[in-house]
């Protein structure tokens, strides 16, 4: 299988996902093109996790189909060309971070030197703790180290700030930033609106399993996704 060189960054149809009844993700159509970054708003309960766990192979489909470069995701993720953050994976308490990425980073055909994706993720200070002595938001930062270190075309992160105070946030989307900035993909999801509009290039909204709305982050305002997002979140014990 080759990689399809004018094949968008992702490109995903007709995806389904239920669990029991409940439709977590309820037919999702999305073409992501090189280079963009865009973001995946909704409220608790709208399908962000289980759209993303599909993306990147962590979940099955019930039906739908996508391809990440042109080819599957396990392939795509097999050939290193994605970068994942779920939102919650364990690390190994007993182990220190440098050599969890260190890990990580032999599991990968090829990779950037583990010290570059440690500074990158902005823990290199932290090479030698142990997991088990690391706060939510540094194990979030590890996480990205992680996700960095095979030095991916596309970053898929699920609520990537989620447990990082203010200055850990700054500093991880600056580093986003600087990954974007190389002309890579990023999709990350997020209840933040402010950090959609901040952040992302186009902001894709997804309500009950559901693309609601799908636009430049210029047009934000234009298109009513504040507004919308504002009733969602309201509704969001409905929709869960
Ligand atoms: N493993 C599972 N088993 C059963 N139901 C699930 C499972 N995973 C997700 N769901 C349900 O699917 C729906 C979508 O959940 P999902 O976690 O994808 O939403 P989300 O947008 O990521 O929410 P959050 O912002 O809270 O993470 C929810 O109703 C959730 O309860």
């Amino acid at each position: 299988m080759d990689i399809h060189e004018g094949a968008p960054a992702l490109s995903v149809a007709g995806l389904r996902k239920t669990y029991g009844e409940n439709r977590a993700v309820d037919g999702i159509d999305l073409v992501v093109g090189r280079g963009e970054v865009v973001a995946l708003l909704g409220p608790n309960g709208a399908g962000k996790s289980t759209t993303i766990d599909m993306l990147v192979g962590l979940a099955r489909p019930d039906a739908g189909e996508i391809m990440l470069f042109g080819v599957s995701p396990r392939e795509a993720v097999r050939r290193g060309m994605v970068g994942v953050m779920p939102q919650e994976g364990a690390l190994l308490d007993d182990v220190t971070v440098g050599e969890t990425v260190t890990l990580i980073a032999s599991l990968h055909r090829t990779s950037i030197p583990v010290e570059e994706a440690l500074r990158r993720a902005g823990v290199a200070g932290l090479a030698d703790r142990r997991a088990a002595r690391l706060s939510g938001g540094q194990r979030q930062r590890v996480r990205f180290a992680m996700a960095l270190v095979p030095g991916p075309d596309l970053l898929v992160l699920d609520e990537p700030t989620a447990a990082m105070d203010v200055e850990a946030r700054h500093e991880f989307w600056q580093s986003m930033h600087a990954f974007a900035e190389t002309g890579r993909t990023v999709l990350f999801s997020t209840h933040y609106l402010e950090e959609a509009e901040a952040y992302a290039d186009r902001v894709v909204l997804m309500r009950a399993g559901r693309v609601a709305a799908d636009g430049p982050v210029s047009a934000v305002g234009a298109l009513g996704l504040e507004d919308a997002f504002l009733r969602l979140t309201g509704a969001s014990e409905t929709v869960r």
